[in-house]
């Protein structure tokens, strides 16, 4: 059934200081990613969940915007069974991804499950140029690390910058996961190498949150295919350059 994830390659091209951008998230038939007021809605049947595990597994990064963080509390790891572990990837281990926090006013919460003593890697934190610096010493006292980089007129974290710092520190392979604010800073910016959406047979309506307000600048897709996971859809492309 996940073949074909086993046939992506998640490498930054030779030439490229950056590392490989995999955009994926997983919405409704109507296109919603969460439900009214952000309410955090189980879209993804057990299939393709395992399918964003093994994706979670085979890159060295995830990244989320702070709203995520703020409504969500994610864990951002990989759970996978010891039986998944073998027959999905290659790894002997579990290889739990780098978390990525953009967070421009650095509204972090110190009691998130990123920052328990219990979580594999810490919250790596990107925030801009205005915030608390005492927040930050709280921060890093409870493990996170935090970047400060420029941020553009609407308070955003630039993200060639941000490429270009991930991958100074060793990432290579970078998967973005949400939540719509950033799904569409992503799309626009011209820096996705794989795109990988589930499509589950729900409908949210009206009060849930689009993935994409407005698609001024989102690429055209080539290299398309679909993928049946349980009652889910998984479409894999990539974005035209
Ligand atoms: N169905 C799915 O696969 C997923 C759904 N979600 C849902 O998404 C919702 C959260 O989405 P949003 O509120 O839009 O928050 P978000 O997670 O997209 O974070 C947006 C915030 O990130 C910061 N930021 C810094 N630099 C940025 C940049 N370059 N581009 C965009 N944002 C930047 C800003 O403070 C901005 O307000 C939640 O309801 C969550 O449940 C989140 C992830 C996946
Ligand atoms: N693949 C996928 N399907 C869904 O239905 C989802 N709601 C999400 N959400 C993303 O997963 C995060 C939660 O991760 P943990 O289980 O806590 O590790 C959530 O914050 C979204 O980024 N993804």
């Amino acid at each position: 059934m996940y073949s074909f994830l086993s046939h992506m390659a998640f490498a930054p091209a030779p030439d490229a200081a950056q590392p490989h951008v995999t955009l994926t998230f997983a919405q409704s038939l109507d296109g919603k990613i969460a439900g009214k007021h952000g309410q955090q809605l189980i879209l993804s049947g057990p299939q393709s969940m395992k399918a964003t595990h093994i994706l979670r597994s085979r890159h060295d990064a995830i990244l989320v915007g702070i709203g995520t963080v703020l409504n969500d509390d994610p864990r951002l790891t990989v759970r996978l069974s010891p039986e998944d572990l073998v027959a999905e990837t290659t790894a002997s281990a579990l290889q739990h991804p780098q978390p990525v926090i953009l967070d421009t006013a650095l509204r972090f919460p110190r009691t998130a499950k990123l920052l328990l003593p219990t979580a594999p890697k810490k919250p790596w934190i990107v925030t801009g140029p205005i915030h608390n610096k005492d927040k930050r010493l709280e921060l890093e006292a409870l493990g996170a690390r935090v970047f400060v980089l420029e941020v553009d007129a609407q308070g955003r974290v630039t993200l060639p910058e941000l490429l270009s710092t991930l991958y100074q520190q060793s990432i290579q392979s970078l998967m973005v996961e949400g939540g719509a604010g950033v799904i569409s800073s992503f799309l626009k910016s011209g820096l996705v190498q794989s795109f990988l959406l589930t499509i589950a047979p729900v409908y949210v309506g009206e009060h849930g949150v689009s993935a994409v307000q407005d698609a001024e600048g989102a690429p055209v897709f080539r290299d398309i295919s679909y993928h049946s996971l349980g009652q889910d859809v998984m479409m894999v492309a990539k974005p035209a350059s």
